[in-house]
């Protein structure tokens, strides 16, 4: 990985602790994406902090930059009766930015997940923020675009960071 960044242009005049800081920052920043730190691993002391305004932005970056599958915004127009009702109960609130948790329950294979498919591509299409967790169940899944949410996910992960600054 220092081999990658010495050959880059913009950093072959950095000598080797600038080289290092630069690594260790990636690592950094991949490992705050899954809620550690490089420090976590006390393998080697590092004294930086990423800024919160940077790791924010990064993170927004990242989550608008995800990939929106056409099929997934296509489906609208195949969902049943049922489907349709929940997603014009959910989408407008998701994205006013008011605020609301829904529950949409049912036995397997009736089309939650088809459901939690359709809404979060569909708000992501206006360029706003959806995130996918995992409910406390096992197999449960749900997406939120709002705080305050009971869900399996990291204090330190990328997602909480978000959560907790919208
Ligand atoms: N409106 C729809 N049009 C076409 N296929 C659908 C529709 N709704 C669901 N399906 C399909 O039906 C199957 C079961 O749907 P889905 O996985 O969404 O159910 P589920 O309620 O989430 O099930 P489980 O609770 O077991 O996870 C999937 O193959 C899904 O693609």
């Amino acid at each position: 990985m220092a081999h990658d960044f010495r050959r880059s242009q913009e950093l072959s005049k950095m000598g080797e602790s600038e080289i290092l800081q630069h690594v260790l920052r990636d690592i950094n920043s991949t490992l705050e994406s899954l809620g550690m730190t490089v420090n976590d691993y006390r393998v080697i002391e590092c004294d930086f902090d990423t800024e919160d305004s940077e790791r924010l932005t990064r993170e927004i970056m990242a989550e608008r930059g995800v990939a929106i599958p056409d099929s997934d915004l296509h489906a609208l127009h195949e969902l049943n009766l049922e489907q349709r009702i929940a997603f014009d109960k959910i989408f407008p609130v998701a994205v006013s930015g008011g605020g609301g948790a829904f529950f949409a329950d049912g036995p397997g294979g009736t089309g939650k997940s088809f459901l939690y498919k359709v809404l979060p591509a569909h708000i992501r299409s206006l360029g706003k923020i959806a995130i996918i967790v995992a409910t406390s169940g096992i197999v449960a899944s749900g997406f939120t675009v709002v705080k305050g949410v009971r869900c399996q996910m990291s204090v330190q992960s990328s997602e909480a960071h978000l959560l907790r600054c919208y």
